[in-house]
């Protein structure tokens, strides 16, 4: 964070330069005015009380343009540095493991990078604005107050203590309740979040009701923590400005009775009394800071929470590459385990899967199939055991260079908004329209492509939403295809189609595909039969390695599989 500030300090000398000069033309106002006063209006003198007058007005102008200044650079200043702290998050978040993504979790995250950083945005904003004019404010007027009036200076005696003792318990309750209040804008966008994204289930299971109620909560309580702490501030105006009326009336009273005993003159008293008004206005603008800046830091700590994460998942400090590599991926001794589990979800799995093979996953649901499948491009990694590609372990290679080898499928089609092209894209960032509609093709997916005038520029909206479950299957089957990888991961996806488009796709796909590696995670023995071996997974662990024909003949897990989805399709 110090090294983003760091790189505005132009910016920030300005803003510290312009105050200063603002800060001193104001302090010489209240100086002139007593002299217009004591020497123009006493003596009558027109062409001074005119002279002295023009230049005050000279002086409050040049001021205000300075202060102008301060605004623009302390604005520019606050969004630059915002602008890099989300900068930086976001590249940070992206780079996360998913495991270390898991830990603070979507919601949270995105609380982090737009509100969080607004708060440092706004609290920096003012701290260049206000907490460099208010102590350069309070120094010179009470040093000119002073110089002025030593006499009368002890009327602070009783205000600055009365406002220290505020500042220092309204801060005191404020702090906790910012770091709640943020704590409290998480849950209300991970409701909000979790409520627009399920609105099609909460509809369809009529539970429309019962979100209501979890918002309306989190709304509440989010209401009643602001309200506390609006009310604290409420307060905390109003006794401020009795502090400083009634510092004022003393001012004026002791200033009387000293004017009538003829130990001062009435501009000096005009001079003085400015001169408090600007101490006293100088330590508000500072109680209001150390009030912010509690709920920046807060803020700034969760910010911080996320960028000083250890990422799990890092690359090598010397990456291995190859040029001709095979793509032979190995799974020897492999156990994994969820951050907080107690129980691993694959236990000793060991199997080799060759190029130009198929090699397919199967096992019942929670059996650790698609986590088995998140290994290879290291969307987590072993615990134990190791995972690799023609012999070399996948942590000893760049996961730029691994993951640019494989054409992961995940079991549920994720689609970006945009266009089918610029999708299709995330495969191969320069895939030509030719090579975008050979992968539609063998994906069955250009079909409704073609029925649709746009073509490759067909609008996709967020999450695929005006798309099919069978349609945005094949569009990820697509975008993995057109990427020509050496290695295919197949993570249950072609559950959503029906029999022949299923057959037809594998067909063509394994036409162009002879020399990859394809594995493929599935529920349907009919999409695997043909497969070059098939791999039993039962509870985390290999029930079996074989063909259709060997396992069938004599693995029982594999039979029970196989009989049940009989029985299902002969009982519909
Ligand atoms: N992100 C996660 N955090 C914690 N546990 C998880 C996570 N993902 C999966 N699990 C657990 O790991 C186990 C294996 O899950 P996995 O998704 O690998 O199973 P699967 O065989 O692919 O199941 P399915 O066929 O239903 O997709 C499950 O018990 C699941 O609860």
């Amino acid at each position: 964070m110090l090294a983003h500030i760091k790189k505005y300090y132009v910016q920030i000398s300005l803003v510290v330069l312009l105050t200063l000069g603002a800060i001193m033309l104001e302090l010489l106002l209240p100086t002139l005015m007593a002299n217009v006063v004591d020497i123009g209006i006493v003596k009558g003198d027109i062409p001074y009380i005119l002279k002295t007058g023009g230049l005050m007005v000279i002086c409050a102008l040049a001021a205000v343009l300075l202060m102008t200044g301060v605004s623009f650079f302390a604005s520019r200043t606050a969004l630059g540095f915002a602008r890099d702290v989300r900068r930086d998050l976001f590249v940070t978040v992206e780079n996360f493991s998913v495991q270390t993504f898991e830990k603070i979790g979507t919601a949270s995250l995105i609380t982090r990078s737009t509100n969080d950083v607004k708060q440092v945005q706004d609290v920096l904003n003012m701290v260049l604005r206000m907490m460099t004019r208010a102590p350069l404010m309070l120094v010179g007027g009470i040093v000119l107050a002073v110089a002025r009036e030593p006499g009368l200076s002890v009327v602070f005696l009783g205000s600055l203590p009365i406002l220290a003792l505020l500042i220092f318990f309204i801060s005191r309750k404020a702090i906790p309740l910012f770091a709640a209040l943020q704590k409290k804008t998480d849950k209300l966008n991970l409701v909000v979040r979790q409520s627009l994204t399920g609105v099609r289930v909460i509809r369809a299971f009529n539970n429309v009701e019962h979100e209501k109620q979890r918002f309306h909560a989190a709304n509440e309580d989010f209401r009643d923590t602001g309200i506390r702490v609006n009310k604290m501030m409420a307060v905390l105006f109003p006794v401020m400005m009795i502090v400083m009326n009634f510092t004022s009336i003393a001012i004026v009273w002791f200033g009387a009775v000293r004017i009538d005993q003829g130990l001062m003159q009435v501009g000096n008293l005009m001079a003085f009394l400015q001169y408090a008004m600007m101490i006293l206005m100088s330590l508000i603008m500072l109680s209001f800071g150390f009030i912010m800046i509690p709920r920046a830091q807060a803020s700034l700590k969760r910010i911080n929470e996320v960028l000083l994460m250890e990422n799990d998942i890092l690359d090598p400090e010397t990456p291995r590459t190859r040029r001709n590599l095979n793509g032979v991926i190995t799974c020897k001794d492999v156990s994994f385990r969820y951050a907080g589990a107690e129980k691993p979800v694959l236990k000793n799995v060991s199997f080799e899967a060759k190029p130009g093979e198929t090699t397919a996953i199967i096992g019942s649901t929670g059996s650790g199939k698609s986590t088995l499948l998140k290994l290879i491009p290291r969307l987590y990694d072993v615990e134990e055991g190791t995972v690799s590609i023609d012999g070399e372990d996948v942590r000893n290679i760049s996961q730029q260079e691994l993951r640019k080898r494989i054409g992961y499928v995940p079991q549920k089609a994720m689609l970006f908004s945009g266009t089918v092209a610029d999708n299709l894209r995330y495969g191969k960032e320069d895939a030509t329209d030719q090579e975008m509609w050979e992968a539609l093709d063998i994906a069955q997916a250009s079909g409704f492509i073609k029925e649709k005038n746009e073509g490759l520029h067909l609008y996709v909206e967020q999450g695929g939403a005006n798309f099919s479950g069978g349609q945005k299957q094949r569009l990820s089957i697509a975008r993995a295809i057109v990427r020509r990888p050496d290695i295919y991961l197949f993570d249950d996806s072609f559950s959503a189609l029906d029999f022949k488009t299923d057959a037809k796709l594998r067909s063509e796909l394994f036409n162009i595909a002879k020399e990859a590696t394809i594995i493929i995670v599935a529920q349907r023995v009919n999409t695997i039969i043909h497969a070059d071996q098939i791999i039993v997974l039962n509870e985390g662990e290999i029930a079996g390695i074989g063909t259709h024909k060997e396992l069938f003949a004599e693995n029982q897990v594999y039979q029970e599989i196989v009989l049940s989805q009989q029985a299902g399709e002969e009982g519909a």
